[in-house]
């Protein structure tokens, strides 16, 4: 069901050079500031640092008691591998082709909500980044930058909807997005309601921001932040308001009284989708997908790709992770559709678990806002670089040539 392409989709992409030996260890080609960042993780620690308490709240954070965001994580530590030695992996590539366009890694960028609040201009650098290194950037519809800017930016970039509870509201949102351009329309549909997100109520971060003395306070205590990314938002671009929830513009991002409309998504059903289905000439791609019988559904109305997720474990807690339910999804759709996963993945080696249950492409999402938050655009280029290298290191190692050959038989 791969018809649906859009001119962006479709132009074939030269191929990064692969990286010589040399490229592992100390990268010389990164910018000084980012050369003792070696891995995702390393990305979060020095977020921390940068970002003001609710905002790295705000992302590190899931839903509850953590028990899925921690479960994401060990599903990926349960699973070992079963190398193959001495099979000639000298000419090993890891493109991989989706909706008719190759990119050069089987990973891309997740949606992230807000992203221009902790990194300035997080979604172009986020999209430009992703352009940079040929992968996809899925931008999120929670957004503070308008879409159309991304798009001429970065115009290979997924665009991500929450649906409006509204049916005419929603047609004029897909409209908005047909007519900006984006070929690929990820609906995220694990969110009828909103998540009781405890931690935020803690660190006192809210949509949009109340100003008050302690976020103030948390404020200055990230000087960094607060003059590099903050006060120059509001300098050079003014007051970021959600500019992509609907058609037209909606409340700031900072604001005493303003509230935001995410009301009425709790009746929204699968007609919904296929209504959606039947307005959308693009590629559609349904998101937070964790059981066969929806994966079916998604396919039986026209869906071009699911994304299997538990949403970071910010939604459901105590919703399955993606990791155990893939080989079932897998299975009930076959090639139906592209399934893809995202929650939990860190390393190159979780990239690798997951095409071996059967997906065929994975999505990152706090890793990349946490590089974007303290590198920018370079920050960001940076961890794609990381996890690539661990990709191709990692394939090497497994006796792997190609996407194609990571299957259940490298998995113990
Ligand atoms: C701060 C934050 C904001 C997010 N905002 C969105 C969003 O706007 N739309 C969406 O579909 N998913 C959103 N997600 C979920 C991600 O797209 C993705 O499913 C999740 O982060 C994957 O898990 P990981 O962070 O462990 O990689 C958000 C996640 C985080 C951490």
């Amino acid at each position: 069901m791969e018809d649906h392409l859009g001119a962006a989709d479709v132009q074939p992409l030269p191929l990064a050079p692969q990286k010589s030996q040399a490229a592992y260890g100390v990268k010389h080609d990164v910018p000084a500031r980012l050369r003792k960042i070696l891995s995702l993780a390393d990305f979060e620690t020095a977020a921390r640092g940068f970002l003001p308490r609710p905002l790295y709240g705000y992302i590190s954070g899931a839903a509850e008691d953590e028990l899925s965001l921690a479960a994401n994580r060990s599903a990926f530590e349960r699973l070992k591998f079963r190398p193959k030695v001495l099979v000639d992996v000298a000419r090993r590539s890891q493109a991989t082709t989706i909706f008719g366009r190759t990119y050069a890694s089987p990973f891309g960028i997740a949606p992230v909500g807000i992203s221009a609040i902790s990194a300035y201009r997080g979604d172009v650098a986020l999209a430009q980044a992703a352009q940079g290194e040929q992968i996809p950037a899925i931008m999120s519809g929670t957004s503070l930058i308008p879409m159309e800017t991304v798009h001429a930016a970065a115009p290979g970039t997924w665009f991500q909807a929450y649906l409006p509870g509204d049916a005419a509201r929603r047609d004029a949102l897909i409209d908005r997005v047909q007519a900006a351009g984006f070929a690929t329309l990820v609906v995220t549909v694990d969110i009828p309601v909103w998540a009781n997100r405890e931690n935020n109520v803690r660190t006192g971060f809210s949509m949009p921001l109340r100003p008050s003395l302690r976020l103030a306070m948390d404020g200055l205590t990230r000087p960094r932040w607060l003059c590099g990314t903050f006060l120059r938002t509001l300098i050079q671009h003014g007051m970021p308001h959600f500019e992509n929830s609907f058609a037209t513009r909606g409340a700031p991002m900072l604001s005493a009284s303003a509230i935001r409309d995410t009301t009425g998504r709790d009746h929204l059903s699968w007609e919904d989708i296929a209504r959606i289905r039947a307005r959308w000439s693009g590629n559609l791609v349904i998101k937070g997908i964790l059981h066969a019988d929806d994966a079916r559904r998604a396919a039986s109305i026209g869906a071009d790709g699911i994304i299997v997720s538990n949403h970071g474990g910010r939604q459901l807690d105590g919703a399955v992770e993606p990791l155990q339910v893939l080989p079932e999804i897998c299975e009930a759709v076959g090639d139906d559709l592209v399934v893809m996963m995202d929650s939990g993945v860190r390393r190159g080696a979780d990239v690798l678990k997951a095409l071996a249950l059967g997906a065929r492409f994975v999505f990152v999402g706090r890793p990349f806002m946490y590089a974007a938050a303290v590198g920018g655009e370079a920050g960001v280029r940076h961890a794609i670089g990381l996890l690539r290298d661990e990709v191709d290191r990692n394939m090497a190692m497994l006796g792997a040539r190609s996407v194609e050959e990571v299957t259940s038989d490298v998995l113990a």
